[in-house]
């Protein structure tokens, strides 16, 4: 069994201490640790927190390997600082059976680089007509808890009633993408002041909002757990505040480019900023930072959808909606909540991994950094300062709006049940 001393760590931004990894587990946390024979990792008063959990990933295995696997997706979320990622269903066959959870599920077990936690469909092949077999998905070798149409919305009202209920038995949870349909009929980016300026059709918050508002109505009426995927609108926030506040049970996630981005980069017309649910105004994006500051929004999650160049490098109306983000997250929530004094590295680590480990039950992540523990852990640099270069990215897509951009922080290290993934900023 191998030991790893990380020596000087700050713990979740606390004083600097030493961990001690003993095989998959940590066995002691404390001031001055004699290194015996263990591999020593010199912190250096770098910042060291559970390793990250991803509720809302898309890995794209089966069918559009070439824009993503899960080997190269887990590759890129170990290299972010993740140690387990929840894979979105929309694959082509669609993982709305146990098979395909299963093979999911195998294939992040081989891989070794993160856990893999599949989502199941919530209806056959996403088409909203008939429930998908949940119950078969959750007694699967892969245990679903967490169920999604991701990419499309549960828009019959009785259908999300219908799941609802379903999962309520096992204590599963319904992750809507909350997206009215025909409000969005031909929508390319934010309703606003920017697409009457261009000329391309709005997506109006209204789509999103009203179906929130139906949900957690929905979720209440049933006593079940629904949970919002990639929430990104002030009146978004205002709904769940509301839901919050009576009761209901509901948990909401912001991803990294909405806490940065806003709808005047559009102005470019690089399909790079196209995004489903799109990028909104300034407004929006201030009210999702204070959201995910007071807990309103529970969890970042970064909605990593890879596209090939041939689905992105075209124009506007023809480009496929969606950019990578597993190996930027905690750099843009280091710039939007940690160095506006939003965030504290504690916080950080709640939202980013104590937090959707506990909606998702992603067993043994998410726990403290303490003697005991499994130790999935990562360790980044918060004074280092880059250019996003996707050429660089484990990721088989290289689709990230923040290329040429400066960003803040590196993960340095990253350790799966004590195996290091990431080693000095490399995969290992
Ligand atoms: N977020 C995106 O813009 N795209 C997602 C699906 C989706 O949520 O539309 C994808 O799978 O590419």
């Amino acid at each position: 069994m191998s030991k790893t001393l990380i020596r000087g760590a700050k713990v979740l931004g606390g004083e600097p201490q030493d961990v001690l990894i003993d095989g998959e587990t940590i066995v002691e946390v404390g001031a001055g640790i004699e290194a015996g024979d263990a591999t020593v990792v010199e912190a250096d008063g770098k910042i060291l927190l559970p390793g990250l959990v991803d509720l809302h990933t898309h890995l794209r295995e089966p069918g559009r390997e070439d824009s993503e696997t899960v080997l190269t997706g887990t590759r890129a979320a170990a290299s972010g600082g993740y140690t387990a990622v929840f894979a979105m269903a929309n694959t082509f066959p669609v993982a709305d059976t146990a098979g395909v959870v299963e093979q999911v599920y195998r294939l992040g077990q081989e891989g070794g680089y993160a856990d893999v936690q599949p989502i199941g469909a919530v209806t056959v092949g996403l088409e909203g007509k008939k429930l998908a077999e949940l119950g078969a998905m959750h007694e699967s070798a892969a245990g679903v808890t967490v169920f999604s149409d991701d990419g499309k919305c549960v828009d019959d009202a009785v259908m999300m009633r219908r799941a609802l209920e379903y999962v309520k038995a096992f204590g599963g949870v319904v992750a809507q993408h909350a997206q009215e349909p025909r409000l969005t009929e031909g929508a390319q980016m934010n309703e606003g002041v920017v697409s009457a300026e261009l000329g391309l059709g709005g997506w109006p918050a209204v789509a999103e909002e009203s179906i929130i508002a139906r949900d957690v109505l929905l979720a209440e009426h049933v006593g079940s757990r629904v949970h919002i995927c990639h929430l990104s609108t002030a009146g978004s926030v205002e709904i769940v505040r509301w839901a919050k506040s009576r009761g209901i049970d509901v948990t909401a996630e912001v991803t990294p480019h909405h806490l940065l981005l806003t709808d005047e980069m559009v102005r470019s017309y690089n399909p790079v900023y196209k995004v489903n649910p799109p990028l909104r105004t300034e407004r929006d994006v201030m009210a999702l930072r204070e959201a995910l500051a007071d807990g309103t929004i529970d969890i970042v999650a970064t909605d990593h959808a890879p596209h090939p160049h041939e689905d992105k490098d075209c124009e506007w109306a023809a480009a496929a909606m969606g950019m990578v983000g597993l190996e930027t997250a905690l750099s843009v929530v280091q710039q939007t909540m940690v160095e506006t004094g939003l965030l504290t590295w504690a916080a950080v680590a709640d939202r980013m991994s104590v937090k959707p480990a506990e909606i998702g039950q992603a067993k043994g992540h998410g726990r403290p950094v303490s003697a005991g523990e499994p130790a999935n852990l990562t360790l980044l640099d918060p004074a280092y300062r880059g250019v996003v270069d996707p050429a660089g990215f484990a990721s088989r897509s290289g689709n990230t709006p923040y290329e040429g951009r400066e960003l803040p922080g590196r993960v340095t290290h990253t350790w799966l049940r004590g195996r290091a993934t990431v080693v000095d900023g490399k995969l290992a």
